[in-house]
This record gives C-alpha cells, structure tokens and sequence, in this order.
C-alpha cells in the first residue's frame, strides 16, 4: 500500500481487508473471436489509486466493467475485498461493493442531487441517510447544491456529484472510468484534484481508467499500462516514465526519441556523442538503441555544427526545439521560457549531465548486458 495517510480517515471502508480490496487474476474476455482482455492480473491495495492506461481499443474499459460485474470473464478470477465475485462463483454488480463513476456523469436526470445519492443508499437506515448525503457532498463541495437538479449543474458539479453517489455506500473500491473525459481543460485538472482529495479523505481505494498520460502520472500510486488487453507493465508513475519495460510503454508515456547507440567497456556513445557511462556494462562489446526525453537533451548554438533545429513549438513555460542531427534523425529538447533557436540554427547537441537514459535491445528496454553480450 503507498496512501502517506496517517490518520483514520472520514468515512473509511468498514472491515479491514488485509490484502487487495480488488484483485484480477489471470482475467481474460473475448468478444466473438476478438481477444479484449488476455490473463491480466492486477491488484488494488487498501487506500491505493491506480490507473490503466494504454491506446484506444487496449481494453481498459472492458478491464473496468469486468472488475464491476458488468462483463463476465471467459477464465480468470476477480475477488472484491477478499471475496471471488467472479470464477468459480458469479456476483451481480450490485452485491459487489464497488462505486462506479463513468465518463458522462450517469445522473438521474428527473432527481435532485440528494435523490441521486440517495439511490445507492438503501441499504442505510432510513434515519441515517440525509446525515450520509449531507456529508459526501461536503466531501466533493458540494454541501449547498442538494436540492438543484443535473441539469442545473456544471458538468464538473455533475461530476463531482457522480462521486459523492458512488463514495455514499462507503464501497469497498471505486471504478472510474474516464470520469474527466467530458471536461474541458481548465475544468479537467481542478475536478481531478478535487475527486483525488475525496479519495484520500476517505481512504478509498479506486482504478481509474484514463487515456490521458498526465492524468495517469499525476493521480496514480501505482500505473498499469495496457495494449491489446495484456499489461505491459505495472508501476509506481516514476518507474513507468523513467525504467519503461519496453519502446512501447516508453513511446506512449510520453515524448521519446531513440537514436541508434553502442555501449563499449560501460561507456554508452551515441551521434551526439558520449550519452552516458553505465555502471555493471564493464567488458561489453553491444549495439543498442538510446531514449531521450527532451528534458535529457541539451542544445547550444554552434556554428560548426551540423545539426540544426528544424522546428520550434512554443508551450508557454517551455519551448520544444526539434532538431535534426547530420545523420537525419531527429530529437526533441525541452528548453526554457525565454530559450528559443529559430530554426536553421546550427546547435551542438548532447545529453544532460546526470541523465540516465533507458538502453533497449529489440523492443525491450535493457537495464543490464543480455546473456552473451560480454566479451
Ligand atoms: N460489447 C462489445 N462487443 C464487441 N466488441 C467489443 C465490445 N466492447 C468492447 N469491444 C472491443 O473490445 C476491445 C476493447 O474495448 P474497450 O472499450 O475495453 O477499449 P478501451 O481501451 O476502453 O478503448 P477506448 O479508450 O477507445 O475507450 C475493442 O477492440 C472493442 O472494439
């Protein structure tokens, strides 16, 4: 478990489960003959946020409602709080103890706010419920607005009240999927930071399921990286982005360039020069392939160069210089505001100090010599 709690938090899950509250175990789903979901395994500890992530059509969503009970696997196991609801027994959605959030809100439109929330509290006495509502919309913010109807909401209002009915049952994990989708930018990262707070007020354990890499990097304890329905891999969000398993994961959280390199008696050289030394590499004699993220490329304007910025993107509080090398590849580099090469200018281009950028063999990302590679 990573949640840096450490006081009992507002409304936590009755029963302690000792280990995951959710767990997926070799779960695999086709659709006809098309494979959605192939013998994923993933947990979620108590208090942990994780999110899955991956392509359009990977299978995250199809990962979600199998985790709901809205899917029924073809093999494999999911166990809710310790309990199997789905393999060798079959539980309904609704006896499973799970939130569900999706992406368009899915309020009932003819009730207000506290009817809403209301819907999922039945099994609350009677007496107990207007104290729960009242309390999960403080939760989300929320406390003034009981009485308006969905449509008289924002869509982050809306959301948010998504939240507060899923949290009101006190669920043993929430599934979110996309929620932050419908929103605009601006919105997106305020109701993310306010839906991850109520997360972590309430100690509540939740999968998220985004296809938005900031949103993967910046919500999760934990991330799962997903593409044609198997986990490529599972990690805390700086593992991911710096020790990807493979081009694949590296491409896909986040910008990576990847030259051709050579590593000879620990030293990894490249086009532009030495990269880096790699420490356990000794008396090795390899060809690789080098990743850059643009923050690990440095430039300086040398005329004697032969690489020259081809094309500069202004973001506001970086400038990204596209530079293509004498050899015609190309590499990114993330320079400060203020910092801008226009293109044609001839700049030496080399690795910042300290770096430690990621080696692969193949498709696979490398972090000691493969078998064989020793002289
Ligand atoms: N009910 C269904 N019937 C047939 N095929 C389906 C069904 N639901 C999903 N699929 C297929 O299963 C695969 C996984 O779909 P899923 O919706 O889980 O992907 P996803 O990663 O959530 O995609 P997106 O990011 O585009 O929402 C896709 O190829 C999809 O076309």
């Amino acid at each position: 478990m990573t949640s840096t709690r450490t006081s009992a938090p507002v409304g936590a899950p009755t029963g302690p489960p000792a280990g995951p509250v959710l767990a997926l175990s070799g779960v695999t789903k086709s659709y006809g003959s098309h494979p959605a979901v192939c013998g994923v395994d993933l947990a979620v500890s108590p208090g942990e946020v994780v999110t899955v992530i991956g392509p359009s059509g990977c299978g995250k969503s199809t990962l979600l409602r199998l985790a709901a009970g809205l899917e029924r696997p073809d093999s494999g196991e999911v166990r809710v709080g310790g309990r199997v609801v789905a393999g060798s027994t079959w539980v309904p959605p609704e006896r499973r103890r799970v939130g569900m959030v999706f992406q368009d809100h899915a309020l009932f439109p003819h009730l207000d706010v506290a009817h809403n929330i209301a819907f999922g509290l039945d099994e609350l006495p009677r007496s107990q419920r207007a104290g729960r509502i009242a309390e999960v919309l403080e939760l989300v913010g929320l406390g003034h607005l009981g009485q308006r109807h969905p449509h008289e909401l924002s869509g982050g209002e809306q959301q948010r009240v998504a939240l507060a009915r899923a949290l009101a049952p006190r669920p043993t994990v929430v599934l979110l999927d996309e929620p932050f989708s419908s929103l605009d930018a601006n919105l997106r990262t305020q109701v993310r930071t306010q839906t991850l707070a109520a997360l972590r007020e309430t100690g509540s354990a939740a999968m998220v399921v985004t296809h938005d890499q900031t949103e993967a990097l910046s919500m999760g304890d934990r991330l799962a990286v997903l593409k044609d329905g198997v986990v490529r891999q599972v990690g805390t969000p700086s593992e991911v982005y710096e020790s990807p398993s493979s081009r694949f994961v590296a491409s896909f959280m986040g910008d990576a360039d990847f030259l051709p390199a050579h590593v000879r008696d620990a030293l990894l050289t490249c086009e532009i020069g030495v990269v880096s030394t790699v420490p356990g590499w000794g008396h090795t004699d390899l060809d690789v392939e080098v990743m850059l993220r643009p923050h690990e490329v440095a430039l300086r304007v040398d005329g004697t160069s032969h690489d020259v910025v081809e094309r500069v993107e202004y973001h506001g509080a970086f400038v990204l210089h596209h530079v293509r090398l004498a050899s015609g590849r190309s590499v990114r580099s993330w320079q400060q505001h203020g910092v801008q090469h226009a293109p044609g200018t001839p700049v030496a281009v080399s690795v910042v100090p300290g770096s430690r950028p990621v080696l692969l063999v193949g498709e696979d990302a490398v972090s000691a010599p493969p078998v064989g590679a020793r002289r």
